[in-house]
């Protein structure tokens, strides 16, 4: 008997509207304390308001398993989302929006048809289902981050991972082993984007390296950079703070601290400094501005490659002919493919410790809290996460 394909990331079953529409979603009244067992939820609006919410517990259908998340990253996107109400042109806040998608927990429930997973198992979230239909051609060539159809758990429409009890897809979850904490599973997300990265860079052993940037992204490529065997590397920021964190994340990493007025061209001086005369043969962006990507541009020699992972405005210059006469490759990348194993073996094997990176916690009843402080730099958190025990 045939059988036919049915899409993972289903937008039927996991559309906004089943949730926001069931008569059990409400947002809690300020001061409100929730039932401990309550799946409450922070969302945001395009209000710009961000509070807690309480939603329907839902039973898993065929091939869903229902998680009880126990830990849950801030990401800058969830920040800006909030915030901003919009990223680009395609992902907007029109609605009440679940935020989160860097999230780690453990199995209390399976559908039907779930045979590899039971109550109790731990499991890193694969934020990202795509539909996985043999009729979509991303999907049939690996590189699943461009399925047209995937639900990105905490991307507008599609609420997030951040709340008690979520429903996944059951084969977009990635088994923790005992070592590995709810913590760093949750950390393999931006962790995975990092990863992506360096394989499509080609950065191999004893690369000079340039990373523009600090923050969370930043630092997660450059433990992927040194586990890949860069050296040098050197770091760049704004923040002396930052790049203090990030000697202590990998000892004998060079840093620079930028100031805003320095043009792209006198950056890459003192990158060139930074290295000990060496010569950088890759840059990783990390922040998305033009002046970062500009002096990650200048800093590389001939025949190098600036790979861009920071995200910012949709349109921007680019100094063409300097990027021509030194024949630079300029790639970008979004979101990842099949990197959620790779993390799991790297945090597993020692080859990564990802958990200093954890630098504030808060319980879900403080979601709210979190995010403020996620959203104010004088805090000086990395990464803010959420805990469920
Ligand atoms: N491509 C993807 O799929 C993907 C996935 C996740 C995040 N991102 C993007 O990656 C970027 C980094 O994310 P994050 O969470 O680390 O953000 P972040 O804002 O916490 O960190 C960015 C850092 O860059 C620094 N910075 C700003 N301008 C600089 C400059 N001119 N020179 C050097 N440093 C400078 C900031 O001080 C900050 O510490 C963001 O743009 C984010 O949207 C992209
Ligand atoms: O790591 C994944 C990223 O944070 C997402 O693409 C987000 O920025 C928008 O969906």
């Amino acid at each position: 008997m045939s059988q036919q394909a049915v899409a993972t990331s289903n937008p039927e079953i996991y559309h906004p509207s089943k949730i926001l529409n069931h008569p059990d979603f409400r947002v809690l009244k300020d001061g409100e304390v929730p039932s401990p067992t309550a799946n409450i939820a922070a969302f945001y609006n395009p209000a710009h308001e961000i509070h807690l919410v309480e939603k329907p517990k839902q039973s898993p259908g065929p091939g869903q398993v229902l998680v009880h998340i126990r830990a849950t990253g801030i990401c800058g996107s969830d920040v800006h989302f909030w915030k901003h109400g919009r990223i680009g042109d395609s992902m907007i806040v029109s609605d009440e929006c679940g935020a989160g998608h860097e999230s780690a927990g453990e199995v209390v429930e399976v559908g039907a048809g779930v045979t590899q997973w039971k109550a109790g198992d731990r499991v890193a979230i694969e934020a990202g289902v795509p539909c996985s239909l043999p009729s979509c051609e991303p999907c049939r060539t690996g590189r699943y981050n461009a399925c047209p159809d995937v639900v990105f758990f905490s991307t507008p429409p599609y609420h997030g991972l951040l709340t008690r009890w979520h429903l996944h897809p059951a084969a977009w979850l990635h088994r923790l082993p005992d070592s590995v904490s709810f913590e760093e599973g949750a950390l393999c997300e931006p962790f995975a984007v990092a990863l992506a990265g360096i394989e499509r860079s080609g950065l191999r052993l004893g690369d000079p390296l340039l990373i523009c940037g600090a923050g969370p992204i930043g630092l997660v490529s450059l433990l992927a950079a040194r586990a890949a065997g860069a050296e040098p590397i050197v770091i760049t920021d704004l923040f002396q703070s930052r790049l203090d964190f990030a000697k202590t994340l990998v000892p004998g990493v060079r840093t620079l601290a930028v100031e805003r007025g320095w043009g792209p061209k006198e950056v890459a001086e003192k990158v060139k400094a930074a290295a000990g005369g060496v010569s950088i043969k890759h840059a990783i962006e990390c922040t998305g501005f033009e002046a970062s990507v500009h002096a990650a541009i200048y800093s590389v020699k001939f025949g190098g490659q600036v790979f861009i992972i920071g995200a910012g405005k949709s349109e921007q210059n680019f100094p063409f002919m300097h990027l021509s006469a030194n024949e630079i490759d300029v790639k970008f990348q979004y979101r990842y493919a099949d990197q959620y194993p790779k993390a799991i073996r790297l945090i597993t094997g020692g080859l990564v410790d990802l958990k200093p990176l954890v630098t504030h916690r808060f319980k879900l009843e403080e979601a709210v809290q979190a995010f403020h402080v996620a959203a104010d730099p004088k805090q000086g958190a990395i990464k803010v996460q959420i805990k469920d025990e």
